[in-house]
């Protein structure tokens, strides 16, 4: 049998859509099996569905945030972070004060730009609730709780990244104050002052605190006695407005 050039062509292109064919049907069968143990005539369909239901709890979980229905106490902070005041809130478990100071951070965040807003925690636990850092990592020294307030800032004074820290901040969020001691309390308000250069308390850092001294207290493993943060001497002139949320949720 003779063959015209077409012909050929004809054929190397019949080869070629059933090389196509093949390769698809490998395809279909690899997609089948995947995500399913054995063989199963149906596509698997998992990574779709976690997927669309991951979308869904994002959303929904969005969603929850923006409808919270802010009592008057919370609308009060929120008014007053606004206004650039430092706030120190308190209450007992379940009074909101973590998903209020969470939208505190949004607010903060618009007021001085995202960098400058800086959300810390006593403990590595609730600084991960908020999205945050833990105080001391923030601060830049781990063993800061006996120190002076002359000695916190030399510590401070040979980590560039600290100062850094604290030259930038606009905003400093502290969650869980009840374990924070006063003398620490004292000294940051020190090294604040200094680092940012400016002669006001917190060197004009808005500060906005919460937590609950009736819970956890100040961890001081060389001191017999805790002192609060609330008797520190800076306490009463660290806030502009301090409020207790009585209302409780859980
Ligand atoms: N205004 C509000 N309306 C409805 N629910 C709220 C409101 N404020 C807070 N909540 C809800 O109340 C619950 C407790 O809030 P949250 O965890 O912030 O309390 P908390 O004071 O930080 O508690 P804890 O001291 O135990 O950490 C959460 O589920 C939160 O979403």
């Amino acid at each position: 049998m003779q063959f015209t050039e077409d012909t050929l062509n004809l054929m190397g292109l019949r080869e070629v859509k059933k090389m196509r064919f093949f390769t698809l049907g490998i395809a279909v069968a690899t997609y089948r099996n995947s995500g399913t143990k054995g063989y199963s005539s149906k596509p698997s369909y998992g990574f779709y569905t976690k997927y669309k239901n991951k979308d869904k709890t994002t959303t929904e979980k969005k969603q929850r945030r923006t409808k919270i229905p802010w009592t008057e106490e919370q609308k009060s902070v929120l008014s007053a972070v606004a206004q650039g005041s430092s706030v120190f809130i308190t209450g007992s478990a379940g009074t909101g004060k973590t998903e209020l100071l969470m939208e505190v951070v949004k607010l903060l965040r618009k007021l001085h730009t995202r960098s400058k807003v800086f959300v810390t925690s006593s403990t590595g636990v609730s600084s991960f609730a908020i999205k945050g850092q833990t105080l001391h990592s923030f601060i830049g020294v781990y063993d800061a709780n006996n120190c002076s307030p002359e000695n916190l800032l030399d510590m401070i004074m040979g980590k560039k990244r600290a100062i850094s820290r604290w030259e930038k901040a606009g905003a400093l969020v502290i969650d869980e104050i009840s374990m924070v001691d006063a003398k620490l309390f004292d000294g940051l308000e020190f090294v604040a002052r200094k680092l940012k250069g400016v002669d006001e308390t917190w060197g004009g850092i808005q500060l906005v605190v919460a937590g609950d001294f009736c819970q956890l207290p100040p961890v001081n493993q060389n001191s017999k006695y805790v002192s609060y943060a609330f008797e520190a001497d800076c306490w009463n002139d660290s806030f502009d407005f301090q409020i207790e949320l009585t209302k409780i949720f859980r």
